[in-house]
């Protein structure tokens, strides 16, 4: 538990966000003891009073915590801590009730901004303006922090007016999840991979995190943001950065966010249109999902019919520095697609003298999966004798397997919004994404967004329900590689 009593403020309270995610998180960690006795949650949004927050917020819980974790006396507990505001975020006036609220309390306060960018600079001068910050301010920004580079710039001066950048914590919310923390121990904790974690050692790498869900009714958002400013400028960035990184001098903030700014200052630009591109675009048509027809984008609710949004990217990325030169570090992601997937598999060289059976030369590698989502966990494929009579040494691809939830007995693994709420209140930044760090990510999908302007060709149509299109095979069958789905 913290030993500060915190004042958590969130605004856009009534929205998806702050009702599907962050009210939900922060009662489980009420429930496990994380959040001081005397911390409050206020909530703040344009319209309602307290009573009609708190009936929304508890309907929201027993919809979205899973039944055997509904405990009446832990309800009770959490909604005493629940208060609330009403306030049109662009409304000066509108905060001299709330900095009176926080005034009677020394309190430790998380402004927490669940709410659309362009409102981010107004609340933080309107906040200011009302003598709702002190030293003991903390502020989350939710993503996406803009649209491109320039624009995220310029929410990130505009809340810099208010906040130091050690106040500040911008979520990607794939920093939460416990399998993403993990890839840190797992390459730094284990000699074994340390030693081999290099181009003399590996040859490819693949990081894919494939979607079954569609666009959930967000055309207005998405259509304009694309499968790339959505997952491949933050998710997939950070898979790529925590799996390439140099190791952090220590596990503090700093020492991991600047290994992590270094890969991205190395990724080469990459080249996006013509026919040597290795970026793939593709956009989803009909199909069917878990046995169910779904339709195509472009027959989706508020379809414009002359998006060329992109619902999937592939794309073959290179690491211009000592560790990873000439390793591709192949990515994918794609909505509606088969299954809900996201794993890094490491593809091992294999030895460069061989001895056995050459008709088995191919498979006599070895492979490391990182399973993310879901059935998290790690499998490491190794080569074995097959254990029968015969004369020859004839090998047999096994794995060893560690599975998160059976073999560490966790009966629940926390949301990754429990974990980055409770860093948050515990004032740690390692789990956030810092100003260059958002700024070199944009600057690299900038240049490859930039190509696709010039470019008319509509992206690539893949059956929903499947792996995406045709394209993105061939991108890795070309080095002779293939995509990876099993564990
Ligand atoms: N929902 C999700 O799963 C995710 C959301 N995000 C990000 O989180 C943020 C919030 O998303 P989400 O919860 O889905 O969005 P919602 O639209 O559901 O919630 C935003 C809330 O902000 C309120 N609001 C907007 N403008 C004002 C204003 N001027 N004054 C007072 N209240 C205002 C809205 O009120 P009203 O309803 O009255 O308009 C609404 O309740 C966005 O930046 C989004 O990109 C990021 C990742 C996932
Ligand atoms: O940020 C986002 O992430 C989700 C995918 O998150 P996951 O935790 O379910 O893997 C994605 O669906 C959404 O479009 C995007 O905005």
């Amino acid at each position: 538990m913290s030993s500060h009593a915190s004042d958590i403020i969130i605004f856009g309270a009534r929205g998806d966000l702050a009702q599907r995610k962050l009210l939900p998180a922060l009662y489980q960690l009420d429930r496990a003891g994380l959040l001081h006795p005397q911390s409050r949650i206020i909530g703040v949004s344009r319209d309602g009073n307290r009573d009609s927050f708190i009936s929304q917020s508890l309907e929201n819980l027993a919809r979205y915590v899973p039944e055997k974790e509904q405990v009446t006396q832990e309800i009770e507990t959490f909604s005493a801590r629940l208060d609330h505001q009403c306030i049109s975020f662009t409304d000066a006036k509108g905060y001299v009730p709330l900095a009176e609220l926080l005034l009677q309390k020394h309190h430790d306060r998380v402004f927490y901004y669940a709410t659309a960018a362009s409102l981010f600079g107004p609340i933080s001068q309107n906040l200011h303006a009302s003598g709702c910050l002190n030293s003991n301010c903390r502020v989350v920004l939710e993503k996406p922090l803009g649209h491109n580079h320039e624009s995220s710039a310029a929410i990130n001066d505009e809340v810099g007016k208010y906040f130091t950048e050690a106040q500040i914590y911008r979520i990607d919310h794939y920093l939460g999840k416990e399998t993403v923390q993990n890839l840190i121990a797992l390459r730094f904790a284990n000699p074994l991979f340390g030693s081999q974690w290099n181009c003399d050692h590996i040859s490819h790498i693949e990081i894919t995190v494939a979607e079954k869900v569609g666009i959930e009714g967000r055309w207005g958002y998405f259509d304009e943001a694309g499968q790339m400013r959505d997952m491949v400028q933050n998710h997939l960035l950070q898979l790529l950065t925590l799996t390439a990184m140099e190791p952090p001098l220590d596990l503090s903030a700093d020492a991991i966010r600047n290994e992590k700014v270094r890969v991205l200052q190395a990724l080469a630009p990459v080249k996006a249109v013509g026919p040597d591109k290795h970026v793939i675009r593709g956009r989803y048509t009909e199909g069917v999902v878990d046995g169910k027809s779904v339709p195509g984008y472009m027959n989706e609710e508020g379809a414009n019919p002359n998006s060329s949004t992109e619902t999937f990217v592939a794309i073959k990325a290179e690491i211009r520095n000592w560790r990873w030169a000439g390793v591709p570090f192949y990515l994918r992601t794609g909505k509606r697609m088969k299954q809900k997937l996201s794993q890094i598999t490491v593809h091992f060289k294999p030895h460069a003298y061989y001895i056995f059976n050459e008709n088995q030369r191919s498979v006599a590698r070895n492979r490391l999966t990182i399973r993310l989502q879901p059935e998290e966990g790690i499998s490491l494929k190794i080569l074995n004798k097959d254990q029968d009579l015969s004369q020859a040494m004839n090998l047999r691809a096994g794995s060893l397997r560690l599975d998160f939830a059976n073999d560490f007995g966790r009966n629940r693994i926390p949301d990754a919004y429990e974990r980055l709420l409770l860093e948050v209140v515990r004032g740690n930044q390692y789990l956030f994404v810092r100003r260059d760090e958002i700024e070199h990510a944009w600057h690299w999908c900038d240049q490859l967004i930039e190509q696709w302007k010039q470019d008319d060709s509509a992206p690539q149509g893949y059956s929903a329900g499947s792996w995406g299109p045709k394209g993105a095979d061939l991108l890795i069958m070309k080095d002779g590689n293939c995509w990876q789905e099993d564990l």
